[in-house]
């Protein structure tokens, strides 16, 4: 379940990101300063952004010119982006029927996915009458369901508390065991707790996977003055 950045090369006015390293199955963190290209990596992966040069390889297969809904990725940023007007269990629905026509099988889907992250009783609810902890399961539920093999997390629990951030990691951990993971994160405490590996990011520079802790305990200047 490989993600191979072969020589890729992806401009934006005058920055330029580059990558050239192979990510394994697994979860890994994307750690480097504001600005260093974090988002435009994840970018990349999802096909929001093409590379001005270079080849995206997943599996072994090119999706470099994939578009993003057929890419085998999922995707949970900062803001869960929620539907306001739909109950949770339809919010979680969408993920598998934009039109929410769920046959009994998809329904039962639906209620599995909600049980696993805990709110069975909140599906008829809406989101603005749930805590921010219970928004985020919802957003995790419903990736869960898309069950994509690639999964792509930007800062995807800033806004909960710590104890609540902690719990939130160790059931995404729990959730995603056959799943590879991205995450960028500007803690280090998330890296460590949730990530064995982290790509370094510098100055638009991807690094290889590197173990967390070490990176960590022991990092580049750039990372050091970054981290404080
Ligand atoms: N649409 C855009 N057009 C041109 N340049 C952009 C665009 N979006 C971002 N950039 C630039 O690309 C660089 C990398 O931005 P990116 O958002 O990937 O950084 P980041 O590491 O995620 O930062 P942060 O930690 O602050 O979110 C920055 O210099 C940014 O100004």
């Amino acid at each position: 379940m490989a993600l191979e950045f072969r020589d890729i090369l992806l401009r934006q006015d005058d920055f330029t990101l580059t990558a050239d390293l192979t990510v394994p199955a697994g979860r890994h963190a994307v750690i480097g300063a504001s600005g260093s290209g974090k988002s435009t990596l994840l970018a990349l992966v999802a096909g929001f952004l093409a590379p001005t040069q270079g080849r995206l390889l997943w599996e072994g297969q090119d999706i470099t010119a994939m578009p993003p809904g057929k890419r085998p990725v999922s995707i949970l940023f900062q803001h869960n982006n929620l539907f306001p007007h739909l109950s949770v269990k339809q919010n979680i629905g969408m993920g598998l029927r934009p039109d929410l026509r769920l046959n009994r099988a998809q329904q039962a889907r639906v209620a599995q996915v909600l049980d696993q992250v805990g709110l069975s009783c909140l599906g008829a609810r809406r989101p603005d009458a749930l805590s921010g902890g219970q928004q985020s399961r919802v957003a995790l539920a419903r990736v869960l369901l898309r069950a994509r093999p690639l999964l792509l997390l930007d800062e995807p629990f800033a806004a909960l508390g710590p104890a609540l951030k902690a719990e939130m990691l160790a059931l995404l951990a729990q959730i995603a065991a056959d799943t590879t993971v991205l995450m960028v994160t500007h803690d280090p405490a998330d890296a460590r707790a949730f990530a064995p590996d982290t790509l370094l990011v510098e100055g638009g520079r991807v690094h290889p996977p590197r173990p967390t802790g070490p990176l960590l305990d022991d990092p580049p200047p750039g990372l050091r003055a970054y981290l404080g």
